[in-house]
């Protein structure tokens, strides 16, 4: 199959502003890669479910799959041809037919402290409201700060930050990946992942395609091999534990010369109880080990608790 202006690729994302941002990015690195126009690539808006309801949190209307379902189904029809991720929203388990194939060079994995007032989480006053819909930024924040009080808190970075003014909460988090990809870094506070680890493919960019369509050609210039390893290794781990979203786990895989250390935890939902590690492997056996460490806190934790 080949691409041009005659028949361009269809390139699909959902149409919050973030999700628009990397799609033209990935837009932007396909015609630099292969010297082609704009118009070799369409740009196809698909709503989704995750989009289009925005008055209650995620894990109550079916957690993961919930901003990729549709695209996956226009994946499916050839509606497009492939779809651009933020990796942390796709479902551990695709559709049939499906692959990720390609994963862009990881942006800032870390959270974000947003706060007009607060310099960080340490800083906010005793019983602060803290907007959030995350149970995993619920569970961490309340492991350290188990007076704070939380609030739902959806929409994109402008409407967050709305909210912040409206004095709905008085600080909020958010991916510096996404304040970085929307233009705006100088909101960044990150939070280090020591203090903070972030949601598993946190700040990885990946791309969807059908499992028997050979895109190698046009997609492998835009592949990072050591993100698609470390977020593999993620996903694997998060695979022995969790596909709902109703457990809060966070997990980073890096290379630390040439093996990969994953870190890894979980949570109850009241921070409670965390059981945290890191383990070490060589590159062949990362996603290996990555699943064995999976089972290995789901172990410790005992029965119950991912429940
Ligand atoms: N769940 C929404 C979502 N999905 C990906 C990102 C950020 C970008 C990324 O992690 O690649 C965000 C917003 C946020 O968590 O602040």
């Amino acid at each position: 199959m080949t691409y041009s202006p005659d028949r361009p690729l269809k390139i699909g994302t959902r149409g919050s502003p973030l999700a628009l941002a990397q799609a033209h990015e990935v837009r932007a690195r396909l015609m630099a890669a292969h010297d082609m126009p704009e118009d070799a690539f369409a740009i196809t808006v698909i709503q989704t479910t995750g989009d289009a309801v925005q008055d209650r949190p995620l894990s109550e209307i079916g957690g993961k799959g919930l901003f990729t379902k549709e695209i996956e189904a226009a994946l499916l029809d050839r509606r497009i041809d492939i779809a651009v991720h933020s990796t942390k929203d796709v479902a551990n388990v695709l559709p049939e037919g499906l692959a990720l194939t390609t994963f862009l060079p990881r942006e800032d994995v870390r959270d974000s402290f947003i706060s007009r007032k607060h310099g960080s989480l340490a800083d906010l006053p005793e019983g602060a409201v803290v907007g959030c819909s995350s149970i995993r930024r619920r569970a961490q924040m309340a492991e350290k700060r188990p007076d704070l009080q939380f609030v739902e808190f959806r929409g994109n970075v402008q409407t967050r930050l709305a909210k912040l003014d409206a004095g709905l909460a008085e600080a909020t988090l958010l991916a510096c990946a996404g304040l970085v990809r929307l233009g705006t870094p100088d909101l960044m506070n990150p939070i280090e992942v020591d203090e903070m680890l972030p949601a598993v493919a946190q700040g990885a960019i990946s791309l969807e395609q059908r499992a028997d369509e050979d895109l190698d050609g046009l997609l492998a210039p835009l592949n990072d091999d050591d993100t698609a390893l470390c977020v593999r290794a993620e996903r694997a781990f998060l695979a022995e534990l969790d596909g709902s979203c109703r457990t809060p786990i966070g997990g980073l895989a890096r290379l630390v010369d040439s093996a990969v250390e994953l870190r890894g935890e979980i949570l109850k939902p009241d921070g409670s109880t965390v059981h945290r590690d890191r383990w070490t492997a060589g590159a062949a056996e990362a996603v290996e080990m990555a699943a064995e460490a999976g089972r290995e806190l789901k172990r410790r934790a005992g029965p119950g608790f991912l429940d």
